[in-house]
């Protein structure tokens, strides 16, 4: 069942068209990966999805209630929350006092955060370091803090921008896990990310796009095989933009 439903979504920087009639479904309890190479407009959409930015046409519905240009606190409260939007880290307090103030601030109890923050220390790993200030972390220890700061209160979707990058392989596996883990529970993910194997082994669907369109939609493995797809990663590579993500697929 869709529980965002994306119809038409536009917005132009200047004269032009970064998002250009977008539409697609976030399913009820899926983690969906949004890819394409860069510049293709995936932030822009995550943007006007999380309330950061107005859509200058087409609409969100969430269960069928127009959505469209709420802004961010107030999709909070519905509970659609862009990471890192809510998870201010502050510097100069201890990383488990961070996880124990963004409990609070979202209507927990000092009891209850505790106990959830120390589950949280425990399933992200940051034992050793949950007493520094967490100016201190590493910046994979500080997205992991980050993670546990947005899930002190799971939100419904989850939107997650490039979550994965620059962060240490083993650090990596621990997000993933900690979103595989989440998503058994029936939580639902729209996650940006350019690390193709862990789109392809978290996610079921992805939408792709390129120059502000979707080019292709659906299951994981027959996106990353859609020609227009393939193309638009290979003209990404032609253009001096780096190399593209490798787009096989091991199963
Ligand atoms: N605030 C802005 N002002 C002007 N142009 C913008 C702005 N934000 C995005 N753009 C342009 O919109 C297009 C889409 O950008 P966007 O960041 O959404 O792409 P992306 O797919 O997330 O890219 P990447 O994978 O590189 O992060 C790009 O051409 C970008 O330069």
């Amino acid at each position: 069942m869709s529980l965002l439903t994306i119809e038409g979504l536009l917005r132009r920087f200047g004269g032009v068209a970064a998002v250009d009639d977008v539409s697609f479904d976030l399913r009820e309890g899926e983690i969906l990966g949004l890819i394409g190479p860069n510049g293709s407009g995936k932030t822009t959409v995550l943007n006007m999805l999380s309330g950061f930015l107005a859509p200058h046409a087409g609409r969100v519905r969430m269960r069928g209630e127009d959505i469209t240009g709420l802004p961010p606190d107030r999709l909070a409260q519905r509970g659609v929350l862009r990471m890192f939007q809510m998870t201010r880290v502050f510097a100069r307090m201890s990383a488990f006092d961070n996880l124990l103030t963004a409990g609070m601030a979202r209507g927990l109890s000092e009891a209850e955060s505790t106990k959830r923050a120390q589950a949280l220390v425990e399933e992200l790993t940051l034992g050793p370091v949950q007493y520094l200030d967490a100016g201190q972390l590493s910046g994979g220890q500080r997205k992991l803090l980050e993670f546990g700061m947005c899930f002190i209160e799971p939100p419904l979707i989850a939107m997650l921008d490039e979550p994965f990058a620059a962060v240490h392989p083993v650090m990596r596996e621990v997000m993933a896990k900690f979103i595989r883990t989440r998503h058994a529970q029936g939580f639902t993910f729209l996650l940006v990310s350019h690390d193709m194997p862990i789109v392809v082994d978290l996610c079921q669907r992805a939408v792709c796009m390129n120059a502000g369109r979707v080019i292709a939609a659906g299951d994981i493995h027959a996106v990353l095989k859609n020609h227009a797809v393939i193309e638009a990663y290979l003209g990404e590579s032609q253009h001096g933009e780096g190399e593209p993500p490798s787009l096989e697929v091991h199963s």
